[in-house]
């Protein structure tokens, strides 16, 4: 299905990056058919190019006419700037792929000025290991052969769940946010270790390990989070005096209110710039 269709990313920053890596590793498309553009940063086009074969410029309308497919990687605030740059270069046979938390699909599709589908998706950074659980949505125009041709694109990339758009902004908070609010308590763990006499390499082994774990474990039981830490716990041992912390600092508490609060900040990313048009 995308075997012969080029692929251009308007924004050539962290997310974009995690896409191309996945679709290069998996012969997606052939690399040459991959082409980057940015606003500014040549080093990071070479480095593109250098690391994945891929084609760069910094002649966006001209990657914008080469692409059948565009994805649209900018930061949100950008997106309105960045799509009247090159909307010119547009054309109605081309497909509109955004990664853009919060911005909804008829926003791009009026900045378009076109009946050229749009896709809204929202991957993760661990697209750049084969991991990412991606969410993807059709706006008005795009037909249902182009959902599955994004399917199978992000499908290299990791697990691809369709989606109403209107559930789009709980999945940015949970999952496409989702990987920080790891790495974040991954940072603590390691402060942990370090008090304790473990070298970097002797935490890092233990706790990558120990995460991984976890996802398999819950990708192949059917018990609840809630019996699966329980299982940890001996009576009065370890885990009961480690997780009765977290208890007493509200940590679940904690947990539930940041994903709450990102699914609340996508929800503002697309009024607010969805008001300013
Ligand atoms: N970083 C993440 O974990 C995730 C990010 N996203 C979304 O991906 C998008 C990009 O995020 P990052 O890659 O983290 O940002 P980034 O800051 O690393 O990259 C942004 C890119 O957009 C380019 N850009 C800015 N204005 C432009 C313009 N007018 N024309 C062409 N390119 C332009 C910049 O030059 C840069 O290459 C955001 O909209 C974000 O919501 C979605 C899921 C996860
Ligand atoms: O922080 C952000 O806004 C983006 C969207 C999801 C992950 N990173």
């Amino acid at each position: 299905m995308l075997q012969n269709k080029t692929i251009t990313f308007l924004g050539a920053g962290s997310m974009a990056e995690s896409i191309i890596g996945g679709l290069v590793r998996h012969n997606v498309v052939e690399s040459q058919q991959i082409i980057a553009t940015n606003l500014s940063d040549q080093g990071k086009l070479n480095y593109l190019e250098h690391t994945y074969g891929i084609q760069t410029t910094s002649d966006r309308s001209e990657a914008i006419r080469q692409g059948d497919i565009v994805i649209l990687a900018m930061k949100p605030k950008h997106v309105k700037e960045a799509i009247e740059d090159i909307q010119q270069a547009t054309n109605s046979h081309q497909l509109f792929v955004s990664v853009l938390a919060g911005i909804p699909t008829f926003y791009i599709e009026d900045l378009l000025g076109s009946k050229a589908g749009v896709i809204r998706t929202m991957p993760n950074t661990s697209a750049k290991v084969g991991a990412s659980a991606t969410a993807i949505t059709k706006g008005r125009h795009a037909t249902d052969i182009q959902l599955h041709e994004v399917e199978q694109l992000f499908s290299s990339v990791g697990t691809v769940t369709i989606v109403k758009e209107d559930k789009l902004d709980a999945v940015t908070g949970l999952a496409g946010s989702g990987p920080a609010y790891f790495y974040y308590l991954v940072e603590a763990m390691e402060q942990a270790a370090k008090e304790a006499g473990l070298t970097a390499d002797e935490a890092s082994a233990f706790i990558t390990q120990t995460i991984i774990g976890v996802g398999k474990r819950l990708q192949s039981t059917s018990k609840s989070s809630k019996e699966l830490y329980e299982e940890v716990m001996s009576p009065n041992g370890t885990t009961e005096a480690g997780i009765n912390v977290l208890k007493a600092q509200k940590t679940q508490e904690a947990m539930c209110k940041a994903v709450t609060r990102a699914i609340s900040r996508s929800k503002e990313l697309g009024e607010v710039f969805t008001k300013t048009k």
